[in-house]
């Protein structure tokens, strides 16, 4: 049932379109002209208004304005194409011709009134979507999510240089390549450079370039990666490890939009937006003279603060169903999902290697299971406080290696391989069993299936 009001003067009319609506199952409401309407209606309050256009006092096309958001059929028996024109553009969403023929009246609101359906779900939907929104596909509701979420969607468009903030694994790179597709660069290149990764006396080069004879070795000019990112934006992760020398390069690189390359004697014109991520405490860095106050300044125009996993336990089950759904799909598994116990597991677990952590307990979950649901074993967990085990470091796992395609079951079971025969040395059954999340039983199983001898008794 749908809420109709009939605007029309003529009494005969006006019965016959309430008699003709009523049977059809709506909720009519009529008035005599435009100002009776607004004084004793709440119009927003209709799914659709049909209004003559000639109406004692001003036209029935004055009630559109009246009520925006509603659909407004206008009628007239002196139906021209000029006032049918002038009606629609007036914001009328169709027009009617008098005598009406029941029928095709009937079908003509059924369709403006399916039509108005699908507008206002539309609006509820974009509504929704606007505040749910997270850039970058970041999974997150938590107050402090949503505050990080909003400081991208207002960074995004400005050149601004920003400075992204957290703990290890708590989302900092995916942050910054969200404010990079938010941004009119978003075509550009991203060039996100780990600047602890890169060794010391290599690092001002591979940033800035060098010229041909600039130190030994260099046998060629080379453009750095600030160069790469002409156009783009340049991601220094891990900015609280940038030697001295570096710092004062990307320094006047800030202050002056130049770059020049290590052994240049003049500098180029780049147009670079810089972004920039630590875990470190910078204040304190400064403070102990090891990063420059002036650097520190040019690089928080904008701070991210991205809080730790434990103080957005909120998140938690909703990211753990998001990277299921990706381990699934990386893995090349059917969907699987977390029993309660494995659902319970994760919520008392204290995340201290956040997102990451999380990320890698569930793939670890996945690439072990021998089915669809995912335990609490398979997460192996320590409950906070509990004895046994130590949580697992991300450096006890050995990496898979870069040329495999981790998407491949045979890398998968090759990275089982390798962490057995790593560990197994100075690891009893129960132990590498209990850090990889499964049973002995099933250590023991795959130990079978791999073909995977046991060195010790
Ligand atoms: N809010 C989130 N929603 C979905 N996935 C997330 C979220 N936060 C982090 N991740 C995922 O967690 C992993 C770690 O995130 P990321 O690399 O951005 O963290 P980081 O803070 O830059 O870590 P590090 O300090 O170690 O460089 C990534 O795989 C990322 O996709």
């Amino acid at each position: 049932m749908s809420r109709i009001l009939i605007i029309e003067d003529e009494p005969i009319i006006r019965t016959e379109l309430r008699r003709l609506l009523t049977r059809a199952g709506h909720d009519v409401a009529e008035a005599g002209a435009v100002p009776e309407a607004a004084a004793e209606h709440a119009l927003d309050a209709f799914d659709l208004v049909i209004s003559d256009l000639r109406l004692p006092g001003p036209p029935g096309t004055d009630i559109i304005a009246l009520c925006p958001g509603v659909p407004v059929l206008i009628m007239t028996s002196f139906a021209t194409v000029k006032s049918a024109v002038d009606a629609m553009k007036l914001g009328a969403v169709d027009y009617i011709a008098k005598p009406f023929d029941h029928d095709e009246l009937l079908l003509q609101v059924e369709r403006v009134l399916r039509e108005g359906r699908l507008t206002r779900q539309n609006a509820a939907l974009k509504r929704e979507v606007e505040q749910t929104w997270s850039p970058g596909g970041m999974v997150g509701n938590s107050p402090a999510m949503r505050d990080v979420f909003e400081r991208v969607r207002k960074v995004a468009p400005s050149a601004a240089t920003v400075l992204v903030l957290g703990e290890s694994g708590t989302g900092k790179e995916l942050v910054a390549r969200a404010v990079h597709a938010q941004s009119p660069r978003a075509e550009g290149p991203l060039i996100a450079v780990n600047c602890a990764a890169i060794p010391e006396g290599l690092l001002e080069s591979e940033l800035f370039g060098h010229e041909k004879g600039a130190f030994t070795g260099a046998q060629a000019a080379h453009a750095g990666l600030v160069e790469a990112a002409h156009g783009g934006t340049l991601f220094l992760d891990e900015i609280g490890e940038l030697p001295a020398p570096a710092q004062a390069r990307l320094l006047r690189m800030l202050q002056d939009g130049e770059v020049r390359r290590v052994g240049a004697t003049r500098s180029r014109k780049v147009d670079v937006r810089i972004l920039a991520a630590t875990h470190r405490d910078l204040p304190r860095r400064v403070q102990e003279g090891l990063f420059r106050q002036d650097l520190y300044f040019r690089l928080r125009v904008v701070e991210i603060r991205l809080p730790p996993l434990r103080e957005r336990g909120e998140d938690v089950p909703a990211l753990a169903k998001h990277l299921l759904e990706r381990a699934c799909l990386r893995i090349g598994r059917p969907p699987a999902s977390l029993s309660p116990d494995a659902l319970a597991a994760i919520a008392q677990h204290p995340w201290p290697g956040n997102v990451r952590e999380l990320e890698n307990a569930i793939e670890r979950a996945v690439i072990l299971a021998d089915g669809p649901l995912i335990t609490a074993d398979l997460l192996a967990l320590e409950p906070p406080g509990g004895p046994g085990v130590p949580a697992l470091e991300e450096t006890d796992f050995p990496p898979v290696p870069a040329s495999e395609d981790p998407r491949s079951p045979d890398s998968m079971e090759e990275y089982f391989r390798r962490f057995v025969l790593e560990h197994q040395d100075r690891m009893g059954e129960t132990e590498l069993a209990r850090r990889l999340g499964i049973s002995r039983k099933t250590l023991w199983e795959k130990r079978q299936r791999l073909g995977i001898p046991r060195t010790r008794a």
